[in-house]
């Protein structure tokens, strides 16, 4: 299906590390490129000081499994790259390779996520799966940050603020960029300005206007000459300049405002963005002062619109205290709603720009603030506060053994074999804790031991009111075996599972971990390993 393509050329079987091909070829030569392997993809740590992240980049992984395979020309270049004396066997094999027999089970996409539980198992033959790790990885990593980042943008701003998603210009290259743009929108964002990404994902696109739009205006007698008429409405250039300079007097008189020092280039390109979206009249209006020029300029001209029946949409502002502007410009829209006699003048929107981040929004919160919407590019697709999740991909399973990595660091000890995780819900309906089991454990029933997975003494009962497994099976032998959600459907998904949550694991300033824990088998069992693995050292 040409559909199911990776949405990025780029995702493609090369797109690899090298060491990865390395050892496929010694696997091949050993004959163990076939043994039945399984592998986790997990991160250990929670971004951005949290205590939860959003799971994304599900979808692509599908995709890539569904198309993984190298070309003559792959194969051309890996014989370049690869020692002289390749064996053409080994190239064979790869020119051959499909992902025809991986099976890939995950917790969906937009879910609420949290350390050492496998995101993604893979299961299948031991050098292919070896291959698509660190496409995997590349996948995962950055869509779940930006999606968790988002997540946060939205939990600070609360659900009754706009919050629009500017970051192309900042982002990291292009795939930073339509990632961000996609992961953010799932994450919390209501739009983006990045119309490539509207386009492949069917995000909403919005946008304003820029200072080099407001500034490139001069004068009035500019826009004179324009022969045509508004869209929808006959009224020409010459016309809507008189009306809206019938207003000027009045509104600066009302805002107490020099009209001769109002800026007549400002008022000009409001006018010709007006004449040009009669209905979206929104406009920036910091370029050279708010409250002298800016605010009123918008008015006139929102109150011309008015006159031929359109109604504006309301401001942007980029620099500046945020908090006061915002304050100072909604009294001038309630002045002007009561003067001019139109109520929804009080309700008109002002965007604020510049800059953003979670802790400006929290502070603004804080100090009371104006604003209907926020405009967020660098912070939030950069992920400025915390540039990676550091997911990792091991294998826990081959030919039925479990395996083990050992880490000095108890939570870098891999946990061995497949597995499954059930969350666990109470009586008030927020998840109690999550418990990772070995796959084939019966499902969690009455009272719940839920083991700390490395200390020994922190155990706890619980007895859930429900509960749900986490893992679905998306692909079967290469095949999607599971209808995969819509963008909108994964955004509401990703909604619904903040709420749920009991509001101390998701506040953004010191929260309280949640708790994930192991089934008393799994505990053994992984425990055990930890011994059978751990050297005893001899000292004289
Ligand atoms: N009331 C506020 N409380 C806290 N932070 C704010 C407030 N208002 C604005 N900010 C933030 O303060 C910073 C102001 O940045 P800066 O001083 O560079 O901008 P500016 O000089 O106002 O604008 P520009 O340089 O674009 O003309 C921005 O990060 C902005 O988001
Ligand atoms: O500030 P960010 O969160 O990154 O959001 C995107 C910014 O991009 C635009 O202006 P740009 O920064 O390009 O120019 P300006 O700040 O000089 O107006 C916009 O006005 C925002 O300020
Ligand atoms: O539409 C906007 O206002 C916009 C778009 C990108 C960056 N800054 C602002
Ligand atoms: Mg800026």
């Amino acid at each position: 299906m040409a559909e199911m393509n990776p949405s990025n050329p780029l995702v493609q079987a090369l797109l690899t590390d090298f060491y990865q091909i390395t050892m496929a070829y010694a696997y091949w030569k050993c004959n163990k490129h076939n043994d039945d392997a399984c592998f986790d993809l997990f991160f250990r740590k929670n971004p951005f000081r949290g205590e939860f992240t959003i799971f994304c980049g599900l979808e692509e992984c599908i995709r890539h499994i569904l198309n993984v395979g190298f070309s003559q020309s792959d194969i051309d270049y890996l014989r370049q790259v690869l020692p002289d004396d390749v064996h053409e066997g080994f190239l064979e094999y790869l020119l051959n390779l499909d992902g025809s027999d991986i099976t890939l089970h995950a917790i969906p996409e937009g879910s609420i996520v949290f350390p050492r539980e496998p995101l993604i198992t893979v299961e299948g033959p031991l050098a292919k799966l070896q291959i698509i790790e660190t496409t995997l990885l590349n996948l995962v990593n950055f869509a779940s940050l930006v999606a968790t980042n988002a997540a946060r943008f939205r939990l600070v701003a609360g659900e009754d603020v706009r919050l629009l998603e500017f970051g192309l210009r900042r982002a990291q290259g292009p795939d930073g960029g339509v990632s961000a743009s996609r992961y953010c929108y799932i994450g919390g964002f209501d739009a983006t300005s990045n119309i490539l990404a509207g386009k492949m994902y069917g995000i909403p696109c919005k946008g304003t206007n820029a200072h080099s739009f407001i500034t490139s205006f001069n004068k009035l007698t500019d826009l004179d000459h324009i022969e045509k008429t508004i869209n929808g409405c006959p009224c020409t250039m010459k016309d809507f300049i008189q009306i809206c300079l019938s207003y000027k007097e009045a509104v600066c008189n009302l805002l107490k405002v020099n009209s001769s020092e109002t800026i007549e280039g400002e008022l000009t390109s409001f006018i010709s963005y007006a004449f040009t979206f009669p209905k979206s009249y929104l406009v920036l209006v910091d370029s050279y002062d708010v409250f002298n020029s800016g605010v009123p300029n918008f008015l006139i001209v929102a109150l011309a619109l008015q006159s031929l029946n359109f109604k504006a949409i309301g401001v942007r502002i980029d620099s500046g205290d945020l908090a006061y502007q915002s304050i100072e410009i909604r009294k001038a829209f309630n002045l002007a709603a009561e003067h001019f006699g139109f109520d929804y003048f009080s309700g008109l929107s002002i965007i604020g720009s510049n800059d953003i981040c979670e802790e400006t929004i929290a502070s603004l919160n804080q100090q009371g603030h104006s604003l209907n919407a926020f405009g967020v590019g660098t912070h939030l697709v950069t992920c400025k506060s915390q540039p990676a999740l550091g997911c990792v991909y091991k294998l826990v399973k081959v030919n039925g053994l479990n395996r083990i990595k050992l880490s000095e660091d108890p939570i870098k000890t891999t946990m061995p074999g497949k597995k499954v995780v059930y969350r666990l819900f109470g009586k008030e309906g927020h998840p109690l804790a999550d418990i990772i089991q070995e796959d084939g454990e019966p499902a969690p029933e009455g009272r719940v031991l839920c083991r700390h997975p490395n200390v020994e003494l922190k155990r706890v009962y619980i007895n859930p009111t429900s509960f749900k497994c986490l893992q679905k099976t998306w692909v079967k032998n290469g095949k999607v075996s599971e209808q995969l959600p819509s963008i909108h459907e994964i955004k509401k998904l990703c909604e619904n599972e903040i709420k749920m949550m009991r509001k101390d694991h998701v506040r953004l300033l010191n929260p309280t971990p949640y708790k994930v824990s192991v089934s008393e088998a799994m505990y053994q069992m992984m425990h055990r390993m930890i011994l059978e693995h751990t050297p005893i050292r001899e000292m004289e």
